[in-house]
């Protein structure tokens, strides 16, 4: 989907090339339960359900604007398999199992984060995350290792876009994002829920 579907206002947006490459590691095909923490403008869990419809998507976020822009976003695109909670991760989340995790935001609360995505993701499910800056990216990786994630894969986003400036173009960059990528190896222990 462009950026240009979404409302935004001044939410933070996942731009639609690292969404497309952070959806494409989650591989939501076949899957059943998607959970989006730090949804910013629910970009990333709007795009999933739509793609999905059988894909059952839970989305938190805490920034009151962000809730806001989101419930805009779903009056917008009308959809049924979406539920928005308004809160913090993880301490608002249900302990459910999921198929599949996507992080856009975890303020101080990664560690916690990855903690409640390794107790519910099931067997083989994903867990995807962004980063911007290096130091949480690299706290990230240690404790996906801890908790015995498998098949880690960490790549950076540079994207540059077409822009006009005077008579002439060039290519203006977006911020480089680090997407990160692993799967829940463990038998996890809300896997029958
Ligand atoms: C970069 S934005 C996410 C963008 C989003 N993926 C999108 O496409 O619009 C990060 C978001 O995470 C939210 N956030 C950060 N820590 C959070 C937490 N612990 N619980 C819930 N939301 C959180 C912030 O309020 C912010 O809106």
């Amino acid at each position: 989907m462009r950026d240009e579907e979404f409302l935004r206002n001044k939410v933070p947006m996942t731009k639609s090339e690292v969404r497309a490459i952070s959806l494409d590691k989650l591989d939501l095909s076949g899957k059943k339960r998607l959970l989006d923490i730090g949804a910013g403008t629910g970009s990333v869990s709007i795009q999933a359900a739509r793609q999905f419809p059988q894909l059952q998507v839970t989305a938190i976020e805490r920034n009151p604007q962000g809730i806001d822009i989101i419930q805009q976003n779903l009056n917008r695109f009308q959809l049924s398999n979406f539920h928005l909670i308004a809160g913090e991760a993880p301490k608002d989340l249900p302990l459910q199992a999921f198929d599949a995790i996507f992080v856009g935001g975890s303020g101080k609360h990664l560690a916690e984060i990855i903690q409640y995505a390794a107790q519910t993701l099931t067997n083989q499910g994903t867990l995807v995350l962004n980063f911007i800056l290096l130091e949480n990216a690299l706290q990230a990786q240690d404790i996906l290792e801890q908790y015995q994630f498998q098949k880690l894969e960490i790549v950076e986003i540079n994207v540059a876009k077409w822009h006009q400036l005077g008579s002439g173009h060039y290519f203006k960059p977006n911020n480089p994002t680090i997407v990160m990528a692993a799967c829940q190896g463990g038998q996890s222990k809300n896997e029958e829920n």
